[in-house]
């Protein structure tokens, strides 16, 4: 009996979706005086907070299913991120409504982290690429996870 045909090499793909939420925060470490906070922070440090329209773009990366053709549906995609994004930080006050936020400092750095480890938690595993995170147009964060491997 000949061996059955070899199967073609499997393509890789990067899929991202992206949404935006709306959030007020304060940049305010528990770690330092209020002296020292006003000094890091400046206007970021008002007591009254400020607010941003967040836009955040998730990749996920995996091999092109030959039957489905998709890396990952997209329409599950889209309800990971509501579930992990949206519903906890649209609207809210991330430092007061958010436990994550309690003792972190709502970071564009550390949202990146709280929403790729929301994220990571309903993807299949280490299907999870990029979360990229624009506190405005011009500052913008990205968190790849903790990198053990070469950029790929
Ligand atoms: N490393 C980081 N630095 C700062 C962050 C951050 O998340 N990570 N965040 C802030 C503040 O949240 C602040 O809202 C940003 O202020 P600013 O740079 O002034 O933002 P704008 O782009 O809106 O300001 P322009 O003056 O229009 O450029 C500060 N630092
Ligand atoms: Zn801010």
């Amino acid at each position: 009996m000949p061996p059955p045909p070899a199967r073609p090499p499997g393509r890789t793909a990067r899929v991202s979706r992206c949404l935006s939420f709306s959030a007020c925060h304060r940049l305010h470490s528990k770690s330092l005086s209020d002296e020292e906070n006003l000094k890091l922070f400046g206007k970021c440090n008002n007591p009254n907070g400020h607010g941003h329209n967040y836009k955040v773009v998730v990749t996920v990366r995996g091999e092109i299913d030959p039957t489905s053709g998709m890396v990952i549906n997209l329409t599950d995609l889209k309800e990971y991120m509501q579930e992990a994004i949206m519903e906890p930080l649209d609207h809210k006050n991330l430092d007061k409504d958010v436990a994550y936020f309690a003792d972190v400092v709502s970071t564009t750095e550390n949202v990146a982290v709280y929403i790729w480890e929301n994220l990571q938690k309903r993807l299949p595993a280490r299907t999870l690429y990029k979360v990229k995170v624009y506190e405005t147009d011009q500052n913008i964060v990205v968190y790849k996870g903790e990198e053990t491997t070469p950029e790929k």
